[in-house]
């Protein structure tokens, strides 16, 4: 019998702690329901194919803008993995802003998470999310702890970051991303180590696996 799962939506900020919260409860409900019946799915893989641009063009662009998103295929994918049907991930590369060679074949499972800023953006995409969360901290944290992050992990120097968070971080954040909070069912202050919220969530997704 094939798997229909169950959506989870997490939005925010960058560097909010997206990341760290849909990794902190794929690792708590393996230990229950098991490592075969959890996954995550990041926005980040659907940034658009853009091998035709040179690097200097491809780091101009604004990667905090719904246009550089491609969620026509997210959706589509997510529409895969309701009928039961194997989905092959794009996988993004950050320190060339573009997508890899490789895919990462995934499996329905009974539950998959979604994070990235704007998947709470799309109606399209918020109606096919079973549970919608919003990362609620503040955008001074974000910033130093995106610094840190985009220096050691990303290949960024720190005039990079700045000169990026003031040029469209920032900027669409208020625009774009700030304004899906009302659309979310969860509100999480301060990030992802908020442990109150970690097993709110964790409770509700058992409860929805269970009904
Ligand atoms: N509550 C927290 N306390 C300390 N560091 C955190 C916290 N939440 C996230 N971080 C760190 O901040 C950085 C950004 O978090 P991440 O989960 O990658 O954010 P996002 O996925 O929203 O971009 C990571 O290095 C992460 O380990
Ligand atoms: O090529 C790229 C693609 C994205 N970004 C930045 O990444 C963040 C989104 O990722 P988080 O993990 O949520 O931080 C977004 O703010 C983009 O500015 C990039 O710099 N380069």
């Amino acid at each position: 019998m094939s798997v229909s799962p169950i959506f989870i939506g997490i939005a925010g900020a960058s560097a909010s702690g997206k990341s760290l919260l849909a990794g902190t409860i794929y690792e708590e409900l393996r230990n229950t329901i098991g490592g075969h019946s959890i996954a995550i799915i990041k926005e980040d893989s659907y940034y658009q194919e853009q091998s035709d641009l040179t690097f200097e063009e491809r780091t101009a662009i604004n990667y905090d803008h719904p246009n550089a998103f491609d969620h026509d295929l997210l959706i589509d994918h997510i529409d895969q993995l309701h009928q039961g049907r194997e989905v092959d991930i794009p996988i993004y590369d950050y320190t060339v802003h573009n997508r890899s060679e490789e895919k990462r074949p995934l499996s329905p499972v009974p539950v998959i998470i979604i994070e990235g800023i704007l998947i709470l953006h799309d109606k399209a995409i918020r109606k096919r999310l079973d549970a919608k969360v919003f990362m609620d901290t503040p955008l001074d944290v974000c910033l130093l702890r995106r610094l840190r992050r985009d220096i050691s992990e990303r290949g960024r120097t720190v005039d990079s970051v700045i000169e990026q968070y003031k040029r469209t971080v920032r900027p669409m954040f208020l625009e774009f991303i700030e304004p899906t909070k009302q659309f979310a069912d969860i509100i999480v202050p301060r990030g992802g180590k908020n442990r109150v919220a970690i097993e709110m969530i964790k409770a509700r997704i058992l409860q929805m696996l269970a009904n």
